[in-house]
């Protein structure tokens, strides 16, 4: 009889459905196969999205949410949870009570705007991500809309990305990416826990088809610390795949397209 293959390390998206299969659950999925862990989702949300937009968005009922979140908890179990797009106040609370009784490291993507600018969080919950969702976060990955939205902050430099450090880490997160990928020069992203600074460089690919970067980043860091690696190590390692995949992205639909989760595996080819 052959042995069964050894269990892969279990990771879960808790985030909402990008229909265009760029962001949201498919790109978490997509990054967590490429990075080869067992990838598993709850759903909070479905959109109806492309490369253009979000034309609609729905959110799921809250007992919709913990049922699924309890099947695979109780069931498969999980290393690690990666955060999306949690659409209200009541899935906020929802998904950090759940969080805190789990025990394992979590990154939050604090999703509130899409690249087009369409809300994926209501305003109302933004005061629930900051004392209930990120004091339960191993590693929050704001990008500069979000630090505005939560801190009240504009960040225009790379000193003002040590502010905004300061003031997300002051909401109870144990670390903090800054994604200074709006900037305009190199892709500069910040990581810290307030005592040690690592600052992630990268050149800035001059491709429009950046739609789900910041998912595929946080999904990649809930990779590395399933696998056992220390918050450094787990971003250095995300911070190469989303690079990788940006250099790839495809030209596909008429506006923003998705990156390519699947350029390690070609690259190996
Ligand atoms: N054009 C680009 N070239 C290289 N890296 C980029 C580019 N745009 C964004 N990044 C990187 O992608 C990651 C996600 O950042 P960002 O796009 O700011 O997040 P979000 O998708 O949440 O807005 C960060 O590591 C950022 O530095
Ligand atoms: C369903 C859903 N979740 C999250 C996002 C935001 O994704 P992000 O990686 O920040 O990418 P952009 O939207 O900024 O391209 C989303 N769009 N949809």
């Amino acid at each position: 009889m052959t042995a069964p293959a050894p269990v892969p390390p279990r990771v879960l998206t808790v985030a909402g459905s990008d229909s265009g299969g760029g962001a949201g659950v498919q790109a978490d999925l997509k990054t967590m196969l490429a990075l080869g862990v067992h990838g598993m989702s709850v759903l909070t949300a479905v959109t109806a999205q492309n490369s253009l937009g979000v034309q609609g968005a729905w959110e799921l009922p809250v007992d919709a949410v913990r049922a699924q979140y309890r099947s695979v908890v109780d069931d498969i179990g999980v290393q690690a949870v990666k955060t999306g797009m949690l659409s209200s106040a009541v899935l906020v609370d929802t998904v950090a009570e759940l969080l805190a009784e789990t025990g394992v490291p979590v990154v939050v993507d604090p999703v509130g705007v899409s690249k087009h600018g369409d809300a994926l969080l209501a305003a109302e919950a933004l005061d629930s991500v900051r004392t209930k969702l990120l004091p339960v976060a191993t590693v929050a990955t704001p990008n500069l809309d979000e630090v505005t939205q939560l801190t009240g902050v504009t960040v225009i430099d790379e000193e003002g990305m040590r502010r905004a450090a300061a003031e997300i880490l002051g909401h109870g997160p144990r670390w903090v990416v800054i994604k200074g990928g709006h900037l305009p020069g190199d892709a500069v992203d910040l990581l810290t826990d307030g005592r040690e600074e690592h600052w992630l460089r990268a050149p800035r690919h001059d491709n429009r088809h950046t739609h789900g970067t910041g998912c595929t980043l946080a999904s990649a860091i809930a990779c590395g610390l399933a696998r056992g690696q220390d918050v450094p190590a787990a971003v250095r390692g995300a911070k190469e795949y989303v690079t990788g995949a940006i250099r790839a992205g495809f030209a596909l639909g008429g506006g923003i397209g998705p990156v390519d989760h699947g350029w390690l595996a070609r690259a190996a080819r």
